[in-house]
């Protein structure tokens, strides 16, 4: 069967130091995949590899059965491998429109040559993304916003933002790099059900890192844990909590005790 995102025996290293070793996971069409790890497991570097910011040392990386060497990292987006960035990535000074508008450009096949040259396509290119922005704004619930400076809203705001810049890539996986790191719970809630109908809605698989236990636990298909770059198991949300070596990775850490004390809320229905 060809999955939709396929890594096998993924490794990076940088020196003597393999932040990501040999990892094999894989995403199919509908499912909502988690990597969590304690700090330091590699997560940010798979995802810097998925998304084509770092090459590989070795493994493979491919996109529905296309194996993704020597493919140029600006074409990944065109592939379908959209993601967002643990640190917020937006044009501070432009509006919502214009930063979702961005992310409309990076998946569209016209280049600046190319639209020097011609007027056709470009133009239909142009409405056909501005129509699919607005698409976005109202799918994202912030159509009040939508002319504001960003770097004038709130931290969740920016957040939302920077997830409809990702969906304006059309993605068929997109990857979520700690998005509701820093939010409240409120916000953090309204991303969770965001997720779920991307999902739903838009058929977009989603591969999330996340140190959000009960974002991880209630949402997720299948959960991926690593530390020190390596799996250490995967599954159900229900079987990789009560895994021992997930416990052992976890423990003593300040993550851990936020991620024991969710996962147990969670186990014992607290939520
Ligand atoms: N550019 C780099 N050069 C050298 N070492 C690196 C580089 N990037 C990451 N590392 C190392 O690789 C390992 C994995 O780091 P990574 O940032 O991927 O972990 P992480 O799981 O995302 O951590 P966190 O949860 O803190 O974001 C760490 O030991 C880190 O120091």
């Amino acid at each position: 069967m060809t999955h939709l995102l396929e890594l096998r025996d993924v490794t990076k290293s940088f020196g003597g130091i393999h932040a990501v070793n040999a990892v094999t996971l894989h995403v199919d069409k509908g499912e909502i995949v988690s990597v969590i790890g304690p700090n330091g497991a590699g997560k940010t570097t798979l995802f810097n590899l998925i998304s084509g910011v770092l090459p590989l040392t070795s493994g493979s990386i491919s996109i529905e059965g296309r194996d993704l060497a020597g493919v140029a990292p600006h074409r990944y987006v065109q592939l379908g491998i959209g993601r967002t960035f643990q640190n917020l990535a937006l044009f501070k000074h432009g509006t919502v429109v214009d930063n979702i508008l961005v992310g409309r450009h990076w998946r569209m096949k016209t280049s600046v040559i190319e639209a020097a040259l011609h007027f056709g396509r470009p133009r239909r290119e142009e409405v056909a993304a501005r129509r699919r922005v607005e698409e976005i704004i109202e799918f994202l619930e912030i159509e009040h916003i939508r002319d504001k400076v960003v770097g004038t809203l709130s931290y969740g705001q920016q957040k939302r933002v920077e997830l409809g810049r990702a969906l304006a890539t059309d993605p068929k996986v997109l990857l979520l790099d700690e998005i509701v790191a820093g939010m409240n719970q409120e916000e953090t809630e309204d991303i969770a059900r965001f997720i779920l109908d991307i999902r739903e809605e838009l058929g977009i698989a989603i591969l999330l890192i996340e140190h959000d236990m009960h974002l991880v636990m209630d949402i997720s298909d299948r959960v991926h844990v690593l530390n020190f770059g390596s799996t250490i198991t995967e599954g159900r949300p229900a079987e990789v909590r009560s895994h021992p070596g997930v416990i052992e990775a976890y423990l003593g850490t300040k993550a851990a005790r936020a991620a024991g004390g969710a996962a147990m809320a969670v186990e014992g229905g607290a939520r």
